[in-house]
This record gives structure tokens, sequence and C-alpha cells, in this order.
């Protein structure tokens, strides 16, 4: 059979050129799709259970041998641990919309960048998880049935590790694996470094700081830890947290006592990055600092890490060892700061495609 070229491009994209019979093909749109870590859909045994194992099966975050790690993980793991984490989620539930926080704020990230980008027609926003729901694969599948030849990408992690930047790139991979017409796909780099996100974080902090009754003698930047072998082994996620930090600190015009880096949210038996968040925030608390505040930069949105871990457990330990005033200074969510981050990497992301 001979195509010619059609005189009106869009007929092209839209399968103007078919042979009779042929499944109608839908292109010229492009996906612009926000991915997060993921969230169980309750705080039950049930939810809980399901959302931990899928959390925890996968090799790039749990890297034993399968054979070693399963009957840790469905003998001891996954028979106590849904239910003290949920009761921990239990504690910041969203009882509103009956989800969890992560869930509620990605959304609203993406419901705020379709309304940023209306000026480009042919643009499609949705969101997605990792773990649980909406799942990656739905996600894709969806845009893709609207049309969406190409798929930009957007793993909301500022800094990069193979354990969340990297899974999230493969599931979308793996989604594509069952699609005979699969889009053309982008992913949006680690930001840790862009100006526009570390000019956010300073004027989020200082916007919450002059709300204070109280001044901090030290403010920590605590991000989610990984496992120090994942780190030896070249993952380049502390590098990134460093970065993060030291710019943050130039920026707000800081020294390097007033803002401090430590990795929180240990799992397991080996050694973490260090240093440790607790341990940092029980010395301070000791040694007689009497008011701190934690933000958490490597948080895109607000979360059972964040609003629980930080926001009560780092407050009372804080308070048991001595010390007087604490805050939590909230992630940058879907505020104007944190909305302009994401507007910018996706509008320079989408370069040649819009
Ligand atoms: C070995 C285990 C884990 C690694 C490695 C890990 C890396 C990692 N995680 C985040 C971001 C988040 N983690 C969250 C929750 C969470 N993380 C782990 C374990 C590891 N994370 C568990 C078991 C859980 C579930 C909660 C619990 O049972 O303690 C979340 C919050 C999700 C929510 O629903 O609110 C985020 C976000 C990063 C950035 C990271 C490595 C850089
Ligand atoms: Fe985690
Ligand atoms: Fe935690």
């Amino acid at each position: 059979m001979t195509l010619s070229t059609p005189a009106d491009p869009k007929a092209a994209k839209a399968g103007g050129l078919l042979p009779a019979g042929h499944p109608p093909v839908k292109a010229g749109k492009i996906g612009v799709m926000l991915v997060n870590l993921g969230t169980p859909d309750g705080t039950d045994f049930k939810p809980m259970w399901r959302y931990l194992r899928e959390f925890l099966s996968d090799p790039r975050v749990i890297e034993l041998n399968r054979a070693i790690w399963y009957p840790i993980l469905y003998g001891l793991v996954l028979t106590r641990r849904p239910k003290t984490s949920g009761a921990n989620y239990a504690r910041i539930w969203n009882r509103e919309r009956n989800e969890s926080p992560l869930r509620t704020y990605t959304r609203a990230q993406g419901e705020k960048l379709a309304e940023a980008l209306r000026d480009l027609p042919d643009v499609v926003v949705d969101w997605a998880m990792r773990y649980g729901n909406p799942s990656t694969a739905s996600v894709a599948q969806g845009l893709v049935e609207k049309g969406c030849d190409r798929i930009l990408s957007f793993p909301l992690y500022p800094q990069y590790s193979a354990t969340t930047t990297a899974t999230a790139n493969d599931q979308l991979f793996r989604a594509l694996m069952t699609m005979r017409a699969a889009p053309a796909i982008r992913s949006v780099p680690p930001y840790y470094a862009e100006p526009v996100y570390i000019e956010a974080l300073a004027r989020s902090i200082e916007r919450h700081l002059a709300t204070l009754d109280f001044e901090p003698e030290v403010v920590i930047t605590s991000y989610h830890g990984i496992p120090k072998p994942y780190s030896d082994k070249g993952d380049p996620y502390q590098a990134h947290c460093l970065e993060t930090t030291r710019l943050l600190r130039e920026k707000l015009g800081w020294s390097e006592n007033r803002l401090i880096i430590t990795f929180q949210s240990r799992f397991g038996a080996q050694e973490w990055l260090q240093p440790y968040t607790d341990k940092t925030v029980e010395k301070l608390g000791r040694d007689g600092v009497t008011s701190i505040a934690i933000v958490n930069p490597g948080f895109s949105v607000d979360c059972i890490e964040t609003l629980d871990e930080i926001g009560r457990e780092a407050a009372e330990t804080f308070h048991h060892a001595g010390g007087k005033n604490f805050a939590h200074i909230p992630c940058l969510n879907d505020s104007a700061e944190g909305m302009a981050v994401i507007e910018a990497m996706v509008r320079r992301e989408l370069s040649g495609w819009v």
C-alpha cells in the first residue's frame, strides 16, 4: 500500500491514512503524569498488608536475596507491621476524603498543574502511585486511551534514589510492556539543585518561621534515609541531599550550625545514612538547645513520615530530652511555591513536545 503525505497533518496523527478495518489510532495528545510513592487504601490490617507487601517486595527497596527476605517479610514484617503502621496512619488520616494525606496532596498537585497548563490544549495531566492506587499502569493506560502518544512522567522526588525514582520509572516501563501501541516516554530528572526548588524551600521556611512565637536555634533538614550499603555502592541520593541543604543554607544566609542535615525513617537492622534524625533531636534537647524546627525538603508532600514521625514522634523525643519549642515546617505540598516548582520543571521538560 502506498501512503501519501496528507494535506492535513492532524489527519495523519489521527490515523487518516489507515486501510479500511484497521482499529482507530489515537494520537496527538501529551500526557503529564505526576508519580508519588504510594500509600495504603485504608488503615485496617488488610489494606495495610497489601500496601506493605507490594512496597517491601520491590527488589529496588529491599535488595536482600528473595530466599532470605521473603520468610522475614511474610513471617515477621507482614504479621506485625500492618497493625503498628496502621495505627500511625489512623492518626494522620484525612477522614473527610477517607484517604491518606499523601494521596490528597498529590491529587491537589495534579489538579493545580492541569489548571496551570491550560494554555497547552494538547496536554493531559494525571497523577499516579508507584505502589497502590491509582496505579501507574492504570493511569498510563488511561492517558493512552485519551490519545496520548507521548507521556512525561514526573517522579516527585527532588533527590534521586534507586529506591524511589528508578523504581517509579521501572514501573511505568513495566506497564508499557503489555501495550501494543506504547507511548514515547520522558522522565523529569531529579531537581535537588534547581534554583526554583531552592527558592521555594527558602520562601516556605521563612514564611512558616514568621508565624512562630519563638525563633529556632537550629533548623534541621531531615531527609528519608536509605541503607548505607546502597549509598556505598553508588546511589547518588546522599550527595543530592547534601547539595540541597548546602544550597538552601546559602540562599537563607545561615551558618552550618543553624541549618543541619539528618536522615530519618530507618527500617530493619542494617546501618542507614547518618546522622539519624531521632538521635540528633534527642542530643540537641540534652545539650540544652531549647527551640528547634524541622523541615523535610525530600518529601514533595506531607505524609506519614513527616506528619507522624516528625510532627509527633520527633516532637515528643525533643520534649522528653528537655527541649521546649518544636515546630514542623510543612512540605511544599500544593502551595503556590510548591506548584511553581512542579510547573517550571514540567514546562522545561515538555520543550520540543509542545
Ligand atoms: C527498606 C525500606 C525503605 C526504603 C529504602 C525507603 C526509601 C524511601 N522512602 C521514601 C519516601 C517515603 N517512604 C514512605 C513510607 C515508608 N517507607 C518505608 C520503607 C522504606 N523506604 C516503609 C515501610 C514505609 C511505610 C510506612 C511505615 O510502615 O513505616 C512514605 C510515606 C507513604 C505514606 O503513605 O504516607 C514516603 C513518602 C524515600 C524518599 C526514600 C528514599 C530516598
Ligand atoms: Fe520510605
Ligand atoms: Fe517512618
